[in-house]
């Protein structure tokens, strides 16, 4: 139905939609919008390549919504709104729904919020309406069936009446039990929706996989999810860590004899699941009467997004009592009883204007692509890194490209995709260059490797890069160095390399526009001030390929002194923990170069820390305890705190078992807290008792 060949025509004719006054929409041209929503319905669930962004589509979508409303009879019985979108893939066996899946009505602001209450206020007859809020989950939809306590079936959404079935990968997520005793409810067959995601952690973990075989790294986490979901071989599945948060029980059958205890609101639903052993938003969600309340809690919950391990798109506001949701009933398309309120979007469609070449401190040459500034989860973006030349090649970017771009959560803002169908023939290849853009240098692609290299050490881009790496707050922490001022003194000629930087003096700074007496004074007492920051943070600065903060860490606590390193073999080297067949042969070719051995000389001279710290001095009082962090902390960032409990000598773990000393509780601690509770042995501290413990 839809081709190639009328996608311009279809995409003009969605831009025409996008500007149309409501007033000019009629019975006689209300058909195009219809046949326009198709289209990107058909394009995002058929061809699971959408052509608009999210929030693009809804607005279309809600225009025809409210002709609708307005104009009652000439609704279609085929138009979008009168159904959920397909979604079913070759190759796997289908299996139907017990009750059907249907979508969600949307929301953006609080004003559709409180219309939303006034309709349900108004249905259900009430003055006022207890809801239950919850995230909005972002991630892929399942729905499990349970029969006498055993997982029998695990499918996809498909077309809202069959899914997928995908059970054996389902038995991969260690969060879905395979056996959960609902009988103790007196429940015989049960249907349970949720949403599989992968945490935002496991998610940047995959994507560095990715990147580092050279593979093009996933937009977002749902994709990472939604994908894996389909994946024909489980035990892929179960390499890539998904979990599943489920929230809503569809349909219940209980046994003939005895009593059952159903519960009679959402919530209760959700506190079941979880007395049941499975992951449901039961420390997520609030009961909450009235509509004011629920606003509130979704700006509170929204402004903490970004610190949530996982991803969500906005919050689902659902009427708590099962007795009103079936009173309220639903529309062909969602439940009248809730409604998805979605937080700002994070993916827009902009323009590739150009290409620069960035040589990096290792010498990769990385492409970073500028676009038109578009504004994407609150932040302007004007360019994106496009990785390397199998990127872009397997993205199919040109200059002059329309692409749809994301930035999800802290994750850095990704392409998504060109939209290559909007090509009109004015776009250009991305050119690689041969060369390096700095120093000219015929650039190498090591075999096996994605990326292009500019292999002269003393190439000026890396130069400063290592520079500016050194001065870093991971690294050497130098205050108010900064790239700016690395930049601003290598071209005045005052540094030229990292042990330079120990020779700046006085007299050179105040030549320098912008250097008044007090901040030379404090520049030169914080360059003073990092000669005795610990050795690790000196091996993490020297910036050795493949040498990230934890790998410095334990070499520093494998050797006496800096020079010890020179003397390692490949193998010893690949005795010490974490430290893999790569990072040994990296660290070997470091310390094989002179120039690298005669640079930790120079620094030596200048008085920096070279003594490795054996693992038994590096400690305080708090060797060996273990701590983890859970919740909103109010005066530390979560990673200084880290840093400041391991500066001690404690280790952080990264879930709550027995092996857990202290737990430290922020603000809205979740289920860690209350899995904390039934280990006697973990003390539960506050944020302030824990800053306590640090200044003893
Ligand atoms: N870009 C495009 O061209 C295009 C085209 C069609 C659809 N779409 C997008 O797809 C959306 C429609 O998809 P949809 O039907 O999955 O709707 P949706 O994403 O708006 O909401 C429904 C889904 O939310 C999920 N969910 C997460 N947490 C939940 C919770 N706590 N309770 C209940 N549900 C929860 C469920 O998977 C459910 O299926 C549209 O709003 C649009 O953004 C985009
Ligand atoms: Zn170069």
């Amino acid at each position: 139905m839809f081709d190639a060949t009328n996608v311009n025509d279809l995409m003009a004719k969605t831009a025409h939609w996008q500007a149309m006054q409501n007033q000019h929409i009629t019975e006689n041209n209300i058909d195009e919008l219809r046949h326009v929503l198709r289209f990107h319905e058909y394009r995002y669930y058929v061809v699971n390549n959408p052509l608009i962004a999210d929030y693009e589509y809804d607005m279309l979508y809600k225009k025809l919504e409210a002709f609708e409303k307005a104009n009652p009879l000439f609704i279609t019985s085929d138009s979008p709104t009168q159904r959920v979108g397909k979604g079913l893939i070759k190759n796997f066996a289908k299996a139907q729904h017990l009750v059907p899946m249907l979508s969600l009505d949307n929301s953006y602001n609080a004003a559709d919020l409180i219309d939303f209450d006034r309709k349900v206020k108004e249905l259900s007859g009430k003055d006022v309406i207890e809801y239950c809020v919850e995230p909005k989950f972002d991630g892929a939809s399942i729905s499990l069936v349970y029969e006498n306590n055993q997982l029998v079936r695990g499918i996809t959404r498909g077309d809202g009446e069959v899914g997928d079935d995908i059970t054996p990968n389902v038995h991969q997520i260690k969060s879905i039990p395979l056996h959960a005793n609902f009988s103790q409810f007196g429940i015989e067959q049960i249907e349970i929706r949720g949403e599989v995601l992968m945490n935002k952690n496991n998610f940047a973990q995959y994507n560095q996989t990715l990147i580092d075989e050279g593979l093009p790294p996933l937009a977002n986490p749902r994709n990472a999810a939604a994908g894996t979901l389909r994946m024909k071989d489980p035990s892929i599945v179960s390499k890539r860590n998904l979990e599943a948060f489920l929230y809503h029980v569809s349909f219940v059958s209980t046994y003939k004899d005895g009593s059952s205890q159903v519960p009679s609101t959402h919530s209760g639903f959700l506190q079941m699941l979880w007395a049941v052993g499975m992951k449901s938003p039961k420390n997520e969600m609030r009961t909450l009467k009235g509509i004011d309340a629920v606003i509130n809690y979704i700006n509170d919950f929204e402004a903490g997004r970004d610190a949530l391990p996982y991803e969500i798109d906005g919050m689902v506001i659902k009427v708590n009592d099962i007795a009103q949701q079936d009173q309220l009933g639903m529309t062909s398309h969602h439940p009248r009883w809730a409604i998805a309120y979605k937080f700002k979007a994070r993916q827009a469609t902009s323009k590739l204007l150009g290409v620069e070449f960035q040589v990096g401190r290792t010498g990769a040459v990385t492409p970073v692509a500028k676009i038109a500034a578009a504004q994407v989860g609150g932040v302007t973006v004007t360019s994106i890194s496009i990785h390397n030349d199998d990127y872009i090649k397997e993205k199919d970017l040109k200059i002059g490209d329309t692409i749809l771009i994301e930035r999800s959560g802290d994750v850095i803002p990704q392409i998504v995709k060109s939209l290559t169908e909007l090509r009109d023939g004015s776009q250009t290849d991305i050119v690689f260059p041969q060369q390096c853009p700095v120093c000219n240098d015929v650039l190498v692609r090591p075999e096996g490797e994605a990326v292009w290299r500019c292999v002269n050490i003393n190439c000026e881009a890396q130069v400063v890069e290592r520079m500016i790496h050194f001065v870093s707050k991971d690294a050497m922490d130098i205050k108010s160095f900064g790239e700016a001022n690395v930049r601003k003194f290598f071209a005045a000629g005052i540094i030229k390399d990292v042990p330079s930087i120990y020779k700046i003096t006085a007299t050179q700074l105040q030549q320098l526009e912008g250097f008044g007496e007090k901040s030379v004074t404090n520049l030169l007492a914080a360059i003073e001030a990092s000669k005795q920051q610990p050795l690790h943070r000196v091996i993490y600065g020297l910036g050795i390929r493949y040498v990230g903060e934890t790998t410095a860490k334990t070499l520093a606590q494998s050797i006496d002194t800096i020079f010890d390193l020179a003397s390692k073999s490949k193998e010893e080297l690949q005795q010490m923990d974490d430290v893999g067949v790569k990072v040994a042969e990296s660290i070997a070719s470091f310390f094989t170069n002179q120039d690298n051995i005669d640079m930790l000389q120079a620094l030596s001279a200048a008085g920096l820390q070279m003594k490795g710290q054996p693992k038994e001095l590096a400690s305080t009082g708090l060797a060996g305890q273990t701590f983890l962090f859970t919740g909103t902390l109010n005066k530390l960032k979560r990673s200084d705190a880290e840093a400041l409990a391991e500066s001690h000598g404690g280790t952080i773990l990264s879930g709550v078992s027995s092996k857990l000393n202290y737990l430290v509780v922020g603000a809205d601690a979740g289920s860690k807290l209350e899995k904390a509770k039934k280990i006697a042995t973990i003390n539960i501290i506050s944020e302030d008792d824990f800053i306590n413990m640090m200044n003893q």
